[in-house]
C-alpha cells in the first residue's frame, strides 16, 4: 500500500517514467504558471507536482506540432506504423509501471489499471497496422476525357482533451489513429490525472516518434487550454472525451473555425434482464458493467431493468455478488473497488441514493459511507426504482446499482430510450426474435447482448443523440483524422 511517506518512484522498475514536466515539441518543459498537485485519491496524499503550462506555452506546442506534422505526413504508412508498433511494444514492456502510476493518480485497482494500459496499447497496435491501409479510390469519369481519383490525407494538427477516469486509454484511443493518419497530436490530460499521459510521452520519445508529433501539455486551466485548441488556426481537429455539458461548450467554441470534432460524451446505459435470461450470467455481466472503475465509466450500467418474473431472484444474486466486493486502496492485493475520484463525485452518488429512498425505493445492500472514509463508498443496490427518480435520467458515475421492475418488452424499450443519452445499452435474453427486436429498437451507439463489457479496439466505440459524435477504434476510427480529396483530371 502506498502511504504518505512512500515515494511513488520507489515502486517503479523504471522510475524515469514518473515525469512531471510537459512534453512540448520534443523537449521536457517547465510551466510558466508554476506547478499543480496530483493526489492519490485513496489516501489524499500528494504524489507529484506537475508543471503548469500557460496558454502561450500551449500555443507554442501547437506551432511545433504544425511544423512537425508536415514532415510526418511525408512518411509512408508503413514507416509510421513501424514507429507506432515500437510505441506499443514499449507500453507493454512497461505495463506494470504504467499501471502503478495510473492507480496512484486515479484510484482504480491495479489489475484494472494494467488492463487499461493493455486496452490503450491495443489501439496503438491496431492503428500501427491501419496506417498501411489508408486507401483511396478511382471512379469512372463522367466525361470521356475525365479521370477521377479520391485520396485520403491527414487533417493536420489534432488536439485532445480527456477525462480522469481512463487517463491512459482515452489518449491512446485518439492518438493512435491520429498518428497513423499522419497527423500531429497535442494531448491535454485532466488536471487530476496527468501522470499517465506524461509517461506515454516518455515512451513516445523512446519509440522514435519525431519531436512535435506527439505532445503532452499539462495545465490546470482546462477552459483556457480548450479555448486555445478551439481558437488557434493551427488546430484542425478537436477530439474530446468527457461530459456532455463540456462537449457542448467545446462544440460551440470550435464552431468559429468550423473545426472537425469527435465527441465521446456522457452515458446513461440501461441494463435489461428478461425472464428468459441466464441469471448467473446476467449477474456476472451486471457486476463488471456496473462496478468496473467503481462505476466511473461512461458505458457502465446506470439503470438495471429486471422483468417481474425474475426480479427477486436476480436481486438476491446481485446482492450476494456485491457483498463479495473488496473496497480499498487500488495498490493493495485483492482490492476490487477503489475510491471515487473526488468528494464531489461522492456527493453526486449520495444525492442519487437519497432521492431513491425519499421517493419510495429501498436499500438492499450498502448505502452507508465506507469505514475507510475519504472518497470510499459501500457498493450499493437499491430496489423499487422508478423513471421519476434522478438516477433514471442523470449519470450516477459511482457504485450504485438501481433496480427497476418491468412487465412488458415494449414498456422497457420505451423506458430505456427515455433519455437524451445514447452511448451503450445491454440486455440479457435468449429468445432469438426478442434479441433481434430489442437490439434494433434500442437508441444507442453500442449494444451488448448477453455481455456486460463491449469495449475493444476492433469495434467502433461511440454514441448517438447527446452521447457524442464520431467513432473511436475499428477501421472507422482513422477516418476521424483524414480528409477526402477528389481529383478530377482532364486527359
Ligand atoms: N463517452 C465517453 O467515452 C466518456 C464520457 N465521460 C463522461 O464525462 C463525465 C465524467 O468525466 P469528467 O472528467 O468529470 O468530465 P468533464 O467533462 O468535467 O471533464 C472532461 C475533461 O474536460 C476538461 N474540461 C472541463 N471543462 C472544460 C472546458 N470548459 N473547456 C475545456 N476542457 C474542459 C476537464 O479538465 P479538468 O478535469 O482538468 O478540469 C477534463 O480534462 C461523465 O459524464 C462521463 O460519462 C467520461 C469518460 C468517457
Ligand atoms: O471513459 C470511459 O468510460 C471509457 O470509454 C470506457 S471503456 O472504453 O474503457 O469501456
Amino acid at each position: 500500500m502506498l502511504d504518505q511517506t512512500t515515494d511513488l518512484k520507489s515502486m517503479l522498475n523504471d522510475p524515469s517514467l514518473l515525469e512531471t514536466r510537459a512534453y512540448v515539441d520534443g523537449t521536457w518543459m517547465d510551466g510558466d504558471e508554476g506547478t499543480f498537485e496530483v493526489t492519490n485519491p485513496a489516501r489524499g496524499d500528494v504524489i507529484a507536482h506537475v508543471q503548469d503550462l500557460s496558454r502561450a506555452q500551449v500555443a507554442q506546442a501547437i506551432a511545433g506540432a504544425q511544423a512537425a506534422q508536415k514532415d510526418w505526413a511525408t512518411w509512408t504508412g508503413k514507416e509510421r506504423g513501424a514507429v507506432l508498433r515500437k510505441w506499443f511494444d514499449l507500453m507493454m514492456e512497461h505495463q506494470d509501471d504504467l499501471g502503478v502510476i495510473l492507480t496512484a493518480e486515479q484510484g482504480k485497482p491495479l489489475a484494472e489499471a494494467k488492463g487499461e494500459v493493455g486496452y490503450g496499447a491495443s489501439f496503438v497496435e491496431f492503428f500501427a497496422e491501419e496506417a498501411k491501409r489508408i486507401y483511396g479510390e478511382t471512379i469512372p469519369g463522367h466525361q470521356r476525357d475525365k479521370r477521377i481519383t479520391v485520396i485520403k490525407q491527414p487533417i493536420g494538427v489534432a488536439a485532445s482533451i480527456t477525462p480522469w477516469n481512463f487517463p491512459n486509454a482515452m489518449i491512446a484511443r485518439k492518438a493512435a489513429p491520429a498518428l497513423a493518419a499522419g497527423c500531429a497530436f497535442v494531448a491535454r490530460p485532466a488536471e487530476l490525472t496527468p501522470l499517465s499521459a506524461i509517461a506515454m510521452g516518455v515512451l513516445a520519445e523512446r519509440a522514435g516518434i519525431p519531436a512535435g508529433v506527439f505532445q503532452v501539455v499539462t495545465t490546470s486551466n482546462a477552459s483556457e487550454t480548450g479555448k486555445e485548441f478551439c481558437e488557434n488556426p493551427g488546430v484542425r481537429k478537436l477530439t474530446f472525451t468527457g461530459s456532455t455539458a463540456v462537449g457542448r461548450i467545446l462544440l460551440k467554441q470550435a464552431a468559429d473555425q468550423v473545426m472537425k470534432c469527435s465527441m465521446e460524451l456522457g452515458g446513461n446505459a440501461p441494463f435489461i434482464v428478461f425472464d428468459d435470461a441466464d441469471l448467473d450470467a446476467a449477474v456476472e455481466g451486471a457486476m463488471i458493467c456496473k462496478f468496473r472503475n467503481a462505476g466511473q465509466t461512461c458505458v457502465c450500467a446506470n439503470r438495471i431493468y429486471v422483468q417481474a418474473g425474475v426480479y427477486d431472484a436476480f436481486a438476491a444474486k446481485l446482492k450476494a455478488a456485491v457483498e463479495d466486493l473488496k473496497v480499498g486502496d487500488g495498490l493493495e492485493d485483492g482490492v476490487t473497488t477503489g475510491p471515487l475520484i473526488t468528494d464531489k463525485a461522492v456527493e453526486k452518488v449520495q444525492d442519487h441514493l437519497a432521492d431513491v429512498v425519499e421517493n419510495g425505493g429501498a436499500i438492499l445492500t450498502g448505502g452507508k459511507p465506507h469505514d475507510l472514509g475519504g472518497t470510499f463508498l459501500q457498493p450499493t443496490v437499491v430496489t423499487g426504482v422508478t423513471q421519476e427518480m434522478k438516477v433514471a435520467h442523470e449519470e450516477t458515475f459511482g457504485p450504485l446499482a438501481p433496480l427497476f421492475k418491468f412487465e412488458d418488452v415494449d414498456d422497457v424499450i420505451a423506458m430505456a430510450n427515455d433519455t437524451i443519452f445514447g452511448l451503450a445499452a445491454y440486455f440479457y435474453a435468449n429468445d432469438l426474435s426478442r434479441v433481434h427486436k430489442v437490439a434494433e429498437a434500442l437508441e444507442y451507439g453500442m449494444v451488448g447482448v448477453n455481455t456486460g463489457i463491449i469495449s475493444t479496439e476492433v469495434a467502433p466505440f461511440g454514441g448517438v443523440k447527446q452521447s457524442g459524435l464520431g467513432r473511436e477504434g475499428s477501421h472507422h476510427g482513422i477516418e476521424e483524422f483524414l480528409e477526402m480529396k477528389y481529383i478530377c483530371m482532364s486527359v
